[in-house]
């Protein structure tokens, strides 16, 4: 093996320590318990929250042994031109503290969620706000597409039915599938479903642009 073969077989650098992505992501999900107490208590119960929060950054920050094995779910990549990627996607993104914490599958067509939300994204009493209804769907379907289109589409067209007030504090299972492809035009639907109830459905067309295709 030739010098150039052992450099060129040499794993790039990573662009940040594994314990400083990890501490990225628990200051993000301390973000989410502050902006859910924040909302959701007032006065001395307030001041615990904010207290037990700023207690625990202080002690990630000062004792990175507190975050020895735990892995990071989005540690920051290098793409294609070497430049630093970090998942900033507000939906699915762990080190962003407005994407709720969800878990995702794929199988086949189909892309799945499955969440429970807090008071932050609450629209009427107890139930999710309805432009983050449209924000969940158009994520998932976009993920189904995703998987079965050739190069990667945006959203071109997405209508909401809004059935039912989709709950918080309980686990969503929020779904989307391809129904049909042609060319550079994808089609997917689906719906977020409470226990049984289907509570918002959605469709839509996710087009590739000519210079993806
Ligand atoms: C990490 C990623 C997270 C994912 C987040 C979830 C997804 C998103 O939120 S994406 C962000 C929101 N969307 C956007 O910003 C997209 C903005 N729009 C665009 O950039 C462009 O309109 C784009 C790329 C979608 C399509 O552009 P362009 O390729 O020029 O479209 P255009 O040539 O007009 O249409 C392509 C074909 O679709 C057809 N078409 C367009 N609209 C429709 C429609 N509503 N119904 C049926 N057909 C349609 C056209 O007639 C055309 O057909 P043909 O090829 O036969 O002539």
């Amino acid at each position: 093996m030739t010098e150039s073969e052992t450099l060129s077989l040499e794993a790039p650098a990573l662009p940040e320590s594994p314990q400083d992505s990890a501490l990225a992501e628990f200051a993000a999900a301390a973000c989410r318990r502050l902006a859910g107490g924040i909302l959701g208590t007032t006065g001395s119960g307030l001041r615990a929250v904010i207290e037990a929060e700023v207690r625990a950054l202080q002690a990630a920050l000062g004792d990175s042994a507190e975050l020895h094995g735990v892995a990071a779910k989005h540690p920051p990549r290098f793409d294609r031109r070497g430049r630093v990627q970090v998942l900033t996607n507000p939906v699915m993104s762990h080190r962003n503290p407005l994407a709720p914490p969800l878990v995702h599958h794929h199988d086949g067509d189909e892309s799945e969620f499955r969440v429970t939300l807090p008071l932050q994204y609450q629209g009427p009493r107890n139930s999710l706000h309805g432009g983050y209804v449209a924000v969940l769907l158009d994520d998932v379907l976009w993920h189904a597409v995703r998987q079965m289109a050739a190069g990667v589409s945006f959203t071109r067209e997405l209508t909401i039915t809004y059935e039912r007030p989709v709950p918080l504090f309980e686990e969503l299972r929020i779904i989307g599938r391809v129904t049909t492809i042609e060319g550079r035009k994808t089609f997917a639907e689906g719906e977020i479903i409470a226990g049984e109830a289907v509570c918002a459905r959605a469709r839509g067309l996710w087009i590739s642009p000519k210079s993806s295709a």
